[in-house]
């Protein structure tokens, strides 16, 4: 369509008035007029306008004259003006549109230089906004004056309304994720009160439900912030708060401006933030608690994941929400009561096992805070990213647990740095894995919550806190992990296919959290000093990004084994289940062994001594041996080859090729035994359920049960002695239980049953406790090493492949 310019408008005016359509009509009617507007050069925006505000004032004259007859143009050449008011009509949406492009030009030249103004962060959160809205998040912008303190100390400050940002588009179906799982009330023992706030935010979650915020197919991280009160410290320095939480919702950052500062006198800077709910610094650990994470523990009795994290600057909090004090304390402590409070409950028939492990990243390695030893190794499976070899304990009580946590607070990396006493300088993980078993139309079903408490190390700048190398060592690597961290829900935000999660180790254990099935809530803990404002600035950006993450559709974790209805049918089920877990336990018992044989084969690669450089012909073994193939588990080639032999140079690089081949092994070892015992543990568990519903069942008369005691004659004489007491024993397997213990529980003592916590064992401790199987192993490990020892990996390995040969055939 051609476009009018205000030249040829004013040439159209002048000479003869347009017909009284539109002008892309009159262009289209007058071939002559639409070949000049066509040769017209000025075809720019700016030109079209000027000329549609100089005929939209003309129209508002024309309007205004309207009403004084006196002035009417009209009055005097009717004819002559209708058209151009028509014009103007049609074209004022135009006109309208163009000068709004106007005024927003003018707005972005305003912004950048207030951008000029702003740090890094707050210029990100300016460009983050969403193109389609862009002009509506304008209109939102205004300024807000500090009431109170704040105006009187400095009269200059103002509170900038940074643009809120549109809502994101709702999900097309509804609610996964419960917010709001009836009314928990004031609670005798679990002491979990529902404040006036905690209600009011699931209320507003509830509106963000019905908005379609959450739930259909993901979940949005909900995100929190809580402020400190003013240290001591800070208030005998002088500081002043920079923070002002309003509605228990909204953040008003303010930085003071400098008086020196004159070049910036007139500079405001100051931010707005909105949140789930903002907590002032006078919220109860309770209230807290009952806010953020009440929920996700009643999720998490449902079979669902929760995760909870604390991120903030160094001081600013973290530690005290999640862990607090003897007197306050934190989420952890008030999650693990609740857990159990709602487990006794709800759970009369022991149905429930709760399990617990407790881990630090710290400089970029993972420790188990419950029993110290090597780092561990970061490995995911079905169940996602897990610490292989991670000690899990059952528990019983709520006390066990806070003897627990306390035993791995004692283990975790603090450091005195410059802004905080005990500065935490890991990243803390506990977890919590409830499991609950329910019968469901002749089913049993299995359900298995996760419930993740996260206490971050503080997000800090190296001269905030400490220049010596081991702080900035651990600096650096804590502002690694949360920089990964940071990209991570950028890539988030950003729907990004590829998320970095293998940036650093603690992401990989967040990923969950963050990206999976899971129920996420992020605590943003922020300082009210002044002199903290651009730490807070930074984890209320931060903050404020997150709320845009949508973690996936979080469904309870649910496991159901169907119960054969007739007596026979489950007896039969029962002697599968049986044959199938001795097998089992064979191969994990194989397994074993073969891990012992290529340890102990390491073992004597490392301490044996690099062989001569030119072997000895009396030294050397017979032809026969040195020639062979080797045929063992490790494919012949790693160990002592003819090859090593001749480059002893390499003796190195081969003892590591060696190390990483066992290693390869061992994981894989691992990841098979921990299939089976959790193979033989459901099994166990479904033969437990079946033998309790047969003994429960009535016997009628005449009925014939039929049992593994039926089916041998041992068993039948024993029966017929009175021997035979419970129904349990009728099941009893044929082979002889082997201890379910890791290889590494039992050569490393990591196992809850080889280490006594404070001189006590646990409950857990004793009942894991059948030393046979173990033994035996131990006395194999013991054995191979020094039957390698003795006779030198050359030999020994020729008896150990010969005798793996002779086991297989
Ligand atoms: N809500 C609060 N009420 C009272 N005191 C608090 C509160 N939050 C923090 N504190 C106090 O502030 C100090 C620093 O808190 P904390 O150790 O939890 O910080 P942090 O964020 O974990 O720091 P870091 O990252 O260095 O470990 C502590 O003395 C703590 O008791």
């Amino acid at each position: 369509m051609p476009v009018s310019t205000r030249s040829q408008v004013s040439a159209d005016r002048n000479d003869r008035p347009p017909p009284p359509s539109s002008l892309g009509q009159e262009a289209s009617s007058n071939p002559v007029h639409a070949t000049a507007i066509l040769r017209n050069p000025h075809h720019g925006l700016k030109e079209k306008m000027r000329a549609l505000t100089l005929f939209y004032e003309q129209h508002k004259q024309h309007l205004a004259s309207s009403h004084d007859p006196s002035k009417r143009p009209d009055a005097l050449a009717p004819a002559a003006h209708r058209p151009i008011v028509e014009l103007t009509e049609s074209n004022r949406k135009k006109n309208e549109e163009n000068s709004q492009v106007e005024e927003e030009e003018e707005e972005e030249e305003e912004e950048e230089e207030e951008a000029e103004a702003l740090d890094l962060p707050m210029k990100e959160n300016i460009i983050v906004l969403p193109s389609p809205s862009k002009a509506a998040a304008r209109t939102n912008h205004h300024v807000v004056f500090p009431r109170g303190g704040a105006a009187k100390e400095n009269p200059r400050i103002a509170v900038y309304s940074c643009p809120k940002k549109p809502p994101p588009p709702p999900p097309p179906t509804t609610v996964a994720r419960k917010l709001s799982m009836g009314g928990l009330g004031t609670q005798s023992e679990g002491r979990v009160t529902r404040t006036k706030n905690a209600t009011a935010t699931a209320a507003t979650a509830n509106a963000a439900m019905e908005n379609g915020e959450i739930g259909g197919g993901s979940s949005r991280i909900m995100v929190y912030v809580r402020l400190r009160p003013m240290s001591k410290k800070e208030k005998d320095g002088g500081s002043r708060s920079c923070v002002r939480i309003v509605n228990k919702k909204d953040v008003y950052l303010t930085e003071f401006a400098s008086e020196t500062d004159y070049l910036r006198l007139k500079r405001v800077r100051g931010r707005h933030f909105s949140f789930d709910a903002s907590f002032p610094d006078s919220t109860t650990q309770q209230e807290v608690y009952a806010t953020t994470t009440a929920d996700l523990v009643e999720g998490v009795l449902q079979g669902r994941n929760g995760s909870v994290f604390c991120y903030g600057a160094t001081g600013a909090g973290k530690t005290y929400t999640m862990l607090g004090t003897m007197e306050n304390p934190g989420v952890m402590v008030l999650a693990i009561k609740d857990l159990f409070f709602k487990i006794r409950q709800r759970s009369y028939d022991g149905n429930h096992s709760v399990q617990l492990s407790y881990l630090e990243v710290y400089n970029e390695t993972v420790r188990d805070l419950l029993s110290p030893g090597r780092p561990l190794v970061l490995r995911e499976d079905k169940q996602g990213i897990v610490a292989a070899g991670l000690t899990q304990y059952r528990a019983y009580s709520t006390d066990e647990v806070m003897k627990l946590l306390q035993q791995g607070n004692q283990n975790r990396t603090t450091e005195p740095t410059r802004v905080n006493e005990t500065s935490s300088r890991s990243h803390a993980i506990l977890q919590v894995v409830a499991e609950y078993k329910v019968r469901q139309s002749g089913n049993v079903v299995t359900r298995a919550g996760k419930l993740s408490l996260i206490d971050l190390a503080g997000s800090e700048r190296a001269l905030a806190t400490d220049q010596r190398t081991q702080r900035s060592l651990e600096g650096a690597n804590i502002n690694r992990s949360l920089l990964a961290l940071s990209s991570c829900i950028n890539a988030l935000v950003e729907g990004k296919k590829h998320i970095p999660y293998r940036n650093s180790k603690l992401t990989q254990l967040l990923k969950d959290s963050l990206g999976g099935p899971c129920n996420t809530v992020m605590i943003a803990n922020i300082s009210p000093c002044s002199l903290s404002f651009g730490e807070t600035q930074n984890t209320l950006h931060w903050a404020d990004r997150a709320k845009e993450i949508r973690t996936k559709a979080c469904g309870a974790n649910e496991e159901a084994i169907k119960m054969p209805e007739s007596e026979t049918d489950q007896a039969k089920l029962v002697l599968e289940l049986q044959k199938e877990n001795s097998e089992l336990r064979q191969q994990l018992v194989r397994n074993q062994q073969k891990l012992l044989t290529v340890q102990a084969q390491s073992l004597a690669a490392n301490s044996s001594p690099a062989p001569p450089a030119a072997p000895s012909p009396l030294l050397s073994p017979p032809c026969s041996i040195q020639r062979k193939p080797k045929c063992n588990i490790l494919a012949g080639n790693c160990f002592h080859t003819p090859e090593s032999r001749r480059k002893p140079a390499n003796n190195d690089a081969f003892v590591c090729e060696l190390q990483k081949k066992v290693k390869a092994l061992e994981t894989e070892i691992e990841k098979m035994k921990k299939e089976h015992i959790l193979q033989l543990k459901q099994k166990d568990e479904f033969i437990r359920e079946l033998i309790n519903k047969k003994s429960l069942k009535p016997k009628e008369g005449g009925e014939r049960i039929i049992t593994r005691a039926s089916l041998r004659k041992g068993e039948r004489d024993e029966m017929a002695k009175g021997e035979l007491k419970s129904p349990g024993h009728r099941f009893l397997s044929p082979v002889p239980t082997v201890k379910k213990r890791s290889f590494w529980d039992i050569t490393t003592g990591n196992s809850p049953s080889a280490l006594a916590i404070n001189g006590r064992k646990t409950r857990s401790h004793v009942t894991a406790e059948t030393p046979r199987a173990p033994s035996m192993l131990l006395q194999l490990a013991y054995d191979s090493f020094w039957f390698v020892f003795l006779l030198g990996p050359h030999i020994a390995n020729h008896f150990i492949s010969a005798g793996i040969r002779s086991s297989e055939s």
